[in-house]
C-alpha cells in the first residue's frame, strides 16, 4: 500500500514546526547535546543536536518527547564530556531510529553526519558520506544542483523546501528535500540539516490518478453522447465537448455552475436547462434507476433535437447527494425515422393507391388494404405468390423486358399497365415500382404503388370523342377533320397527288328547324350523315363543321369528274326523302369544292376556297355543287347539264339517226351504210356525237341510247328494204359499255325480230380498242352475234394494235381503215405504207376493207389501186337524216 499523500503532508507539517522549535531552542546553549556521538559534539556545531531532535521528534511523532530529550540534552551539557558523549551516542542512535534519512553539512558543504536511514536510501555507507561534499556522493547534475540550492539556503538563512531527484541503490528517486539552515547561538549560520522525503510512489500514484484521468476523459470524448457529471448541489463538474456544445458553451467557464446560473449566461437554453434541471429532481426522487426521460434541445439553427437521457444519482453512505451522472443521446435522427415509419404504415394501410412489396425475385411479401380493394385479391391470395399472377396477358415479353431495363438503370418505372383481377377483368393501371436496395446495394426489394385507372381511361376516351367527334351525329369534328387534312394534304404532297374538300350545306334546315323543331332538326343531321357515311369510301372522311355544314375530304383524287360524281351522289342522296315522325322531309345540298393543290396550298385556304364555291352553289339556286375553280366548275357544269339533257334527249326522243353511204369502190354500187348519231339539242342545236358519246359512256347512258339506235336503224333499214330500196347492210355503232354489261347478244335478236331485218342486213361496228378492252367478253358476244349472222367490222382499224389473226379467229368480216390514215394520202407516204399493210394483209386473211375518210378522188383512186373493196365520205355523200338517205338512194341509178 502506498502511503497517502496527505500522510506525507502531515509528516512535513510536523517537521516544519519541529525545525522552527529547533530554530528557537537553537537560539540557546541549552540545545547543544555534547556527548551524543563523536560528530555531533564537534564544538562547532551546539545547537545542532536540540535541532537534529527536533527533526527527529517529527518522524518520531511525538513533539513532546522531543521537548524533552531536548531539556535533557541542556541538562547534560551541564553534566560533562563523557555525559556528553554518551548522550551524542543516544542521540545517533535516535538518529539511526528514525526510518526517514536525515543528514547535516557544514557551511562549506560537507557531510557532518547523517543516519543509517540516509545511508541506506543512498546505497552508501556513513564514512563513504561523512566528511566528503555531494560531488563525491551524487552524480555531477543532481551534486551541482542540490550545491546551488544549499549555497541559497546558506545565504537566505532559514528554511528550504524543493522537489528533487536522488540516485539512490535502487536508481533515481523522485524526492523532497527539507533543509534548514543551522545558526549558532551567536546567530551565525554553521551548516544545514535536511531530511529526505521519498515521493516516488506518490508521484507515480499521482501520475497513474492523472493517466486515469486522461483515459476517462478521452473516453468520455469519445463518446457520441453528451456527459455531464453534476455535484449533489447541481454543479456542473465534468462534460465533454458534445454536452458544452449542446449548450453552446465551450470556450465558457461553465465549470462549478449550476443549470440555473448557465441559464443566465445562455438565455436561449434557459428552457432546455430548465427541463435538465426537473428531471435532475425527477431523478433523485426516482426508485427505479437509471432514471430515463426524452429532452428537447434547439440547436442554434433553431432545428429541434430530441435526446434519450439517462440519469444515476450517486448518494453518500449517508444518503446525501454526492453527484448525478448524466448522459444524453441525440435520438432525432431516430425519432425522425420512427416517425416516418409511423407516417409510412399510416400511409401504406389507408393510401387509396395500391401497394406491393415484393422480395428481389418478385414474390409478394405484403400488400396494402387498397391492393385488395382493387385487385380483389386478399392479403392471403397473393403473399408468397408472384406477381405475374397480376398479369393481363396484353403486353408481350418485350414489353417487361423495357420494363426491367429501366428499373435496372433509373431504380424506378413507372407507366401505363394492362392487369388482371382476381376475376378475371383486364383494367389499366398507372403503376410505378420502385427499387430498394440494401446496404451494399444488392437489390433487396420492390415496392410497387398503383392506382386503377379505369375510370380515367374511360374520361380519357370519351374527352376524346367529345374533342373530336360531334355528339349528335357521331361524325368527327372540325378540329379531327383538320388533322386528316392535314395529313391527307403532307400525303398528297408527297406523293404528288390531289385532295378535294367539300364543303356541304344543307338548303332548307333552317325550316325543318323552324317548323317542326330542334328534336327534329337534330334527327335530319343524324340521317344525313349516315347517308354521307354511307356514300363516301372508307378513305374519305366525313366531318360535321357546324350546323348543317358537313365538310368531306377526298384523297388521291386524279379527275375533276370524279369530284363531280361523289358530289352529285352527295346531292341525289341529300334529295331523298326523310322521315321525321311521319313527316316525309326534304333538304337539298349545296356543295363547294376546292382541289389541293391548285385552289390552296393548306388547310385553311383550302377550307376557305370550298367555302366560296359552296355560296356560290347557293347563289346558283342551291341543289348544285360549285367548284372553287371556274373553268372546272364550268366544265363540271356542262357535263352535268349535258349528262341531264342526253336523259331528258332519251326520254323526250330528242336523238336522230344520221346515215352515211359505203359504195364499192371498183362497181360505185352502195354496198352498204353506216348510220350516225345525232342529238337534237333545243338550245345547243345539232350535237355531233363525239361531244356527248363519251359522256354517255361514261354515265352508261350510252347502254340505253345504243339500244335506241340499234332499234332506230334496224327499223328504218326495214321500211327501206319495205320501199324497194337496197341500203345494203347497215352499219350501227356500239360502245364497250353495250357489250361489257351483258346482253348486248339478247337486244340485237331481240331488235331484228321486232323490225323484222334479217340479221344478214345488220352490221356491228365495234372499235379495235373495246375488242381489246374485256376480250373475253368481246369474244362471247361476237360469237353469239355471228350465230345470228350479223355481220362485224372493227372500227378505227390501225389505230390499236390487235392481230389480224385474232380478228381472224373472231370471224370478222370487215375492217374499216380509219380516217386519220386516209386524211392526207396519197401525199403521206407513211400513211400510204401503213394503208398498203392493212389492204394487203386482209386481203390475204379474207377480210373486206372499207376507208373511211375519203373525200377526194385521188383517194379513191389510190385505195381501188391498193386493192381496197369500198369507201365512205364526202366524196360520195356527207351524213344524211334516214328520209334524206331513202331520196338518195331513190334516185341512185343503181
Ligand atoms: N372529215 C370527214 N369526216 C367524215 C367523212 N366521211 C365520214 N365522216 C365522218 O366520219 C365519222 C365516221 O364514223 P365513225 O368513224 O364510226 O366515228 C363515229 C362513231 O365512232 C361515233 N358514233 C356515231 N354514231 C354513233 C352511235 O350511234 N353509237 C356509237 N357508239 N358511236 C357512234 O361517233 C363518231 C363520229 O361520228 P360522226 O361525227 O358522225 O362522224 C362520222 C362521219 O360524219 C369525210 O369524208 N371527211
Amino acid at each position: 500500500m502506498h502511503r497517502r499523500w496527505w500522510v506525507d503532508a502531515l509528516v512535513f507539517a510536523g517537521m516544519l514546526l519541529l525545525l522552527y522549535l529547533s530554530f528557537l531552542l537553537g537560539k540557546t546553549d541549552s540545545m547543544a547535546i555534547p556527548g551524543a556521538s563523536e560528530v555531533l559534539t564537534e564544538p562547532h556545531v551546539p545547537a545542532l543536536s536540540g535541532a537534529m531532535l527536533c527533526v527527529l521528534g517529527a518522524f518520531l511523532g511525538g513533539g513532546a518527547l522531543v521537548l524533552m530529550l531536548a531539556v535533557r540534552g541542556e541538562r547534560a551539557a551541564r553534566v560533562g564530556d563523557a555525559a556528553r558523549r554518551e548522550r551524542g551516542r543516544f542521540l545517533q542512535a535516535v538518529l539511526d531510529a528514525i526510518p526517514a534519512p536525515v543528514f547535516y553539512k557544514d557551511v562549506s558543504g560537507r557531510y557532518l553526519g547523517c543516519n543509517n536511514a540516509f545511508g541506506e536510501f543512498l546505497g552508501r555507507s556513513k564514512t563513504e558520506i561523512i566528511g566528503r561534499t555531494v560531488y563525491e556522493v551524487a552524480p555531477a547534475d543532481l551534486a551541482t544542483a542540490y550545491e546551488q540550492r544549499d549555497r541559497a539556503l546558506l545565504d537566505a538563512r532559514g528554511r528550504q523546501v524543493y522537489e528533487t531527484q536522488v540516485e539512490t541503490q535502487a536508481g533515481r528517486r523522485d524526492v523532497i528535500f527539507y533543509k534548514a539552515t543551522i545558526a549558532g547561538p551567536d546567530g551565525e549560520v554553521h551548516g544545514l540539516v535536511g531530511t529526505v522525503l521519498d515521493i516516488t510512489e506518490r508521484k507515480e500514484a499521482e501520475e497513474r490518478v492523472r493517466e486515469s484521468e486522461r483515459r476517462m476523459s478521452a473516453l468520455i470524448e469519445a463518446l457520441p453522447d453528451a456527459i455531464f457529471f453534476k455535484d449533489g448541489a447541481g454543479r456542473w463538474l465534468v462534460t465533454n465537448q458534445r454536452a458544452q456544445a449542446l449548450f453552446n458553451l465551450r470556450g465558457e467557464k461553465w465549470f462549478g455552475m449550476t443549470d440555473r446560473e448557465l441559464g443566465l449566461l445562455r438565455p436561449e437554453y434557459a428552457p432546455a436547462l430548465q427541463q435538465c434541471l426537473d428531471n435532475d429532481e425527477v431523478a433523485w426522487n426516482s426508485e427505479e434507476l437509471p432514471c430515463h426521460s426524452i429532452e428537447v434541445v434547439n440547436d442554434p439553427a433553431g432545428e429541434r433535437h430530441y435526446f434519450d437521457v439517462t440519469r444515476i444519482p450517486i448518494r453518500r453512505g449517508d444518503g446525501s447527494r454526492d453527484g448525478l451522472v448524466i448522459v444524453g443521446r441525440d435520438v432525432t435522427a431516430r425519432r425522425i425515422a420512427e416517425e416516418r415509419l409511423r407516417q409510412a404504415a399510416t400511409v401504406f394501410d389507408n393510401t387509396i393507391e395500391g401497394i406491393s412489396i415484393t422480395d428481389e425475385s418478385g414474390i409478394i411479401l405484403s400488400v396494402n388494404p387498397a391492393f385488395s380493394l382493387i385487385t380483389g385479391y386478399d392479403e392471403i391470395d397473393v403473399v408468397g405468390r408472384h406477381t405475374r399472377i397480376l398479369q393481363s396477358g396484353r403486353h408481350d415479353r418485350e414489353y417487361y423486358r423495357a420494363m426491367w431495363k429501366t428499373l435496372k438503370e433509373r431504380g424506378q418505372w413507372q407507366g401505363e399497365i394492362w392487369n388482371r383481377r382476381k376475376t378475371g377483368e383486364v383494367y389499366p393501371q398507372w403503376l410505378t415500382i420502385g427499387v430498394v436496395k440494401d446496404d451494399e446495394g444488392r437489390v433487396s426489394n420492390y415496392v410497387a404503388v398503383f392506382s386503377d385507372i379505369s375510370q380515367i381511361k374511360d374520361a380519357e376516351t370519351q374527352l376524346e370523342r367529345l374533342a373530336h367527334y360531334d355528339p349528335l351525329t357521331g361524325l368527327p369534328n372540325r378540329a379531327l377533320l383538320g388533322d386528316r387534312l392535314e395529313h391527307a394534304l403532307d400525303r398528297a404532297r408527297r406523293t404528288g397527288s390531289s385532295v378535294a374538300v367539300l364543303l356541304l350545306d344543307l338548303d332548307g334546315f333552317k325550316n325543318v328547324n323552324d317548323s317542326l323543331g330542334h328534336p327534329a332538326g337534330d334527327r335530319l343531321l343524324q340521317v344525313v350523315s349516315e347517308r354521307l357515311r354511307a356514300a363516301l369510301r372508307e378513305e374519305d372522311s366525313v366531318c360535321r363543321f357546324g350546323g348543317d355544314e358537313f365538310a368531306i375530304v377526298l384523297e388521291d383524287i386524279s379527275l375533276g369528274e370524279a369530284v363531280s360524281e361523289t358530289a352529285e351522289q352527295l346531292i341525289a342522296e341529300m334529295a331523298l326523302p326523310v322521315d321525321l315522325d311521319g313527316h316525309l322531309t326534304r333538304v337539298s345540298a349545296s356543295i363547294g369544292i376546292a382541289i389541293f393543290p391548285r385552289d390552296g396550298a393548306d388547310a385553311t385556304s383550302l377550307i376557305k376556297a370550298a367555302d366560296t364555291a359552296m355560296y356560290r352553289s347557293k347563289q346558283l339556286g342551291r341543289d348544285t355543287f360549285s367548284f372553287h375553280h371556274d373553268e372546272m366548275a364550268l366544265a363540271a357544269r356542262r357535263r352535268l347539264e349535258m349528262e341531264h339533257g342526253l336523259r331528258q334527249a332519251l326520254e323526250q326522243g330528242s336523238f336522230e339517226l344520221w346515215y352515211q353511204p359505203q359504195l364499192d369502190l371498183c362497181s360505185g354500187r352502195v354496198i352498204g351504210v353506216e348510220a350516225l348519231l345525232r342529238w337534237r339539242d333545243p338550245a345547243r342545236g345539232l350535237v355531233p356525237p363525239l361531244e356527248f358519246i363519251p359522256l354517255a359512256e361514261e354515265t352508261g347512258l350510252i347502254v340505253p341510247i345504243g339500244a335506241w339506235v340499234l332499234r332506230q336503224a334496224c327499223r328504218e333499214a326495214r321500211s327501206w328494204l319495205d320501199a324497194g330500196l337496197n341500203p345494203g347492210r347497215v352499219a350501227v355503232n356500239v360502245a364497250a359499255p353495250q357489250i361489257e354489261r351483258g346482253g348486248f347478244e339478247q337486244v340485237v335478236a331481240r331488235v331484228l325480230e321486232e323490225t323484222g331485218l334479217p340479221a344478214a342486213a345488220l352490221e356491228v361496228e365495234i372499235t379495235e380498242s373495246s375488242l381489246l378492252h374485256n376480250a373475253d367478253n368481246a369474244k362471247r358476244v361476237i360469237a353469239a352475234l355471228r350465230e345470228l349472222g350479223v355481220g362485224l367490222a372493227i372500227d378505227d382499224f390501225g389505230t390499236g394494235y390487235s392481230s389480224l389473226a385474232y380478228l381472224k379467229h373472231l370471224a370478222v368480216h370487215r375492217l374499216k381503215i380509219d380516217r386519220e390514215f386516209v386524211r392526207d394520202l396519197p401525199g403521206d407516204g407513211s400513211n400510204l405504207a401503213i394503208t398498203r399493210a392493212v389492204i394487203a394483209l386482209s386481203r390475204s386473211l379474207g377480210f373486206a376493207v372499207v376507208a373511211e375518210g375519203v373525200e377526194v378522188q385521188a383517194q379513191a383512186d389510190l385505195l381501188r389501186r391498193e386493192g381496197c373493196d369500198s369507201a365512205q365520205g364526202f366524196l360520195y355523200a356527207k351524213p344524211m337524216p334516214g328520209a334524206d338517205f331513202a331520196n338518195w338512194l331513190a334516185a341512185r341509178p343503181d
